[in-house]
């Protein structure tokens, strides 16, 4: 089974919140809650990934040093194997808009279990959690 790699990102704002975004109709698992980010391409680090999606889906700039390892997924679906590191990321320039018809909510890690997510994400709920 091919292993996609997917970059992906918990904003965190001054409150502690995290910003999740809805899968859009038409797309794969959509309705579910994710983490933005997205599919690191050709040539990319992850980190250079992870900048490009914020500002192509949330109109936000970062840097790769504000961008800190804190986790990854590593999870079997029925078509590929997701490889997803996790950075947490307090620092931006600009306020996240929804660019890609995502639905954005800002939620505390104990509401996250309100918000479906896809299987890959539902290990790295606690563990955001216990990190906050
Ligand atoms: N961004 C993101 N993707 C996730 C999470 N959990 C999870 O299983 N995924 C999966 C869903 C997709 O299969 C893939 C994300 O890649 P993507 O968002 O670029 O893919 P896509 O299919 O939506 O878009 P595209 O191929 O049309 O560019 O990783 C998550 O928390 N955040
Ligand atoms: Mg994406």
């Amino acid at each position: 089974m091919k292993t996609v790699l997917v970059s992906a990102v918990a904003l965190i704002d001054i409150d502690g919140r995290v910003l999740i975004a809805q899968r859009p109709e038409g797309k794969s698992m959509a309705g579910l809650w994710e983490f933005p980010g997205g599919k690191v391409e050709q040539g990319e680090t992850p980190e250079v990934a992870l900048i490009r999606e914020l500002q192509e889906e949330l109109g936000i700039d970062t840097w790769a040093s504000c961008l800190a390892p804190l986790t990854f997924a590593s999870h079997s679906y029925d078509t590929f194997h997701l490889l997803m590191p996790l950075f947490a990321c307090r620092k931006w320039n600009g306020t996240p808009m929804s660019r890609e018809g995502q639905t954005l909510k800002w939620v505390r890690p104990q509401e996250m279990k309100d918000y479906p997510m896809p299987a890959a994400d539902i290990p790295l709920i606690p563990i955001l959690r216990d990190w906050l």
